[in-house]
């Protein structure tokens, strides 16, 4: 194989924000031979043969899963087992399936049951991405100096992890490997539960909007709009990430709630001492990640912080 070729035929379940940056991502850096396009929709097929992604387009994703070396599904999380069932009998044998679903173990206990024996399952999930969604949203800088997340199962062969992390690697990612529910964990604080405070301040201050018939939305300041970018993300993609990572997203919505309820007290009880000393914590912690760059290798996860918290 050529240099720089990871693999000959990349099939693309879903050609969305994410496979879509994968398909610009791998055909501009010369990663992959072929690539073929599965969409659902036929504009959006049509979209993604306008914009060149592919070499070869299908609305079936059997026949994209055919004679492919690598399957990815770029598919909202809940569809994960629809998608293993409808690829399954297309595979050859010593392929290698995988993922970008933003949850983990949902998608492990959804498409490995139906994924034969001869072909390797290594689940990803790069953390990556924008509130834009649909083929025109994908960049193919995307993956640059963030991270990539596989979690391999524990017989999983070492040779297909490292081929897909060389894969993530290739597209500019740095590669980290966790169990599932470790994922799940991480990524309910660091992602899930953010993105439910986002959704959910903008709620309110609609609903105040609509009681006070004041301009709340309209003028909102600089705070609120930063704040709330995320807020516009895809409500089919969230809706799976919350129904699929239900427990991690409870355990860490929990501890934020308390963690409210002691800034309320401070408010209440002119706690100002309180409230400064955790707000110049919060500044440093903050601008230490800005600092060392939140996707650098060098950053931790802070998983062993979080597991040991979470286990008490
Ligand atoms: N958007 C992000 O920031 C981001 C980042 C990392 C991972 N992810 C994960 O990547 C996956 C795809 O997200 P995206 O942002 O590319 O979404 P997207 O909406 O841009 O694209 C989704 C793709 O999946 C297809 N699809 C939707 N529902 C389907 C179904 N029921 N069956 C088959 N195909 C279906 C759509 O036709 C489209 O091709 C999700 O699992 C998400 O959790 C998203
Ligand atoms: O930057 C954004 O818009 C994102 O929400 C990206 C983000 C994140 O929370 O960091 C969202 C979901 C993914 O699973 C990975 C990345």
């Amino acid at each position: 194989m050529a240099e720089g070729l990871i693999a000959n035929r990349l099939a693309l379940i879903g050609i969305g924000l994410i496979g879509s940056s994968i398909a610009r991502a791998a055909r501009e850096r010369g990663l992959v031979r072929e690539i073929v396009v599965q969409t659902r929709s036929p504009a959006t097929l049509e979209r993604a043969k306008e914009l060149g992604l592919g070499d070869h387009y299908t609305l079936d994703m059997a026949e994209a899963a055919k004679d492919a070396d690598v399957v990815i599904a770029s598919v909202p999380v809940g569809a994960s087992e629809e998608v293993a069932k409808a690829i399954a009998p297309a595979l050859k044998a010593g392929a290698i399936v995988s993922d970008v679903g933003s949850v983990k173990m949902s998608v492990v206990r959804q498409m490995a049951p139906h994924l034969p024996s001869s072909v390797h399952f290594v689940p990803a999930h790069p953390i990556a991405g924008t509130e834009h969604s649909g083929p025109d949203a994908g960049l193919a800088d995307l993956y640059v100096n963030r991270w990539c997340i596989l979690t391999p199962l524990p017989d999983t062969d070492p040779a297909a992890v490292e081929k897909l992390s060389a894969l993530w690697r290739g597209m500019g990612a740095n590669v980290e490997t966790m169990t599932p529910e470790h994922h799940d964990l991480v990524l309910a604080i660091t992602s899930h539960v953010p993105h439910l405070i986002a959704y959910n301040i903008v709620g309110t201050a609609q609903h105040l909007g609509e009681v006070t018939k004041s301009e709340v939305i309209q003028y909102s300041a600089g705070g609120f709009r930063d704040f709330t970018r995320i807020a516009a993300s895809d409500p089919t993609m969230w809706r799976d990430i919350f129904l699929h990572n239900k427990d991690a997203v409870l355990e860490m919505l929990g501890r934020f709630s308390e963690d409210l309820t002691a800034l309320q007290r401070m408010i209440r009880y002119g706690d100002g001492n309180g409230l400064f000393d955790l707000f110049t914590r919060t500044r440093a912690i903050r601008r230490s990640i800005i600092d060392k760059g939140q996707d650098a290798p060098e950053a931790d996860f802070g998983r062993h912080k979080i597991a040991a918290k979470a286990e008490t």
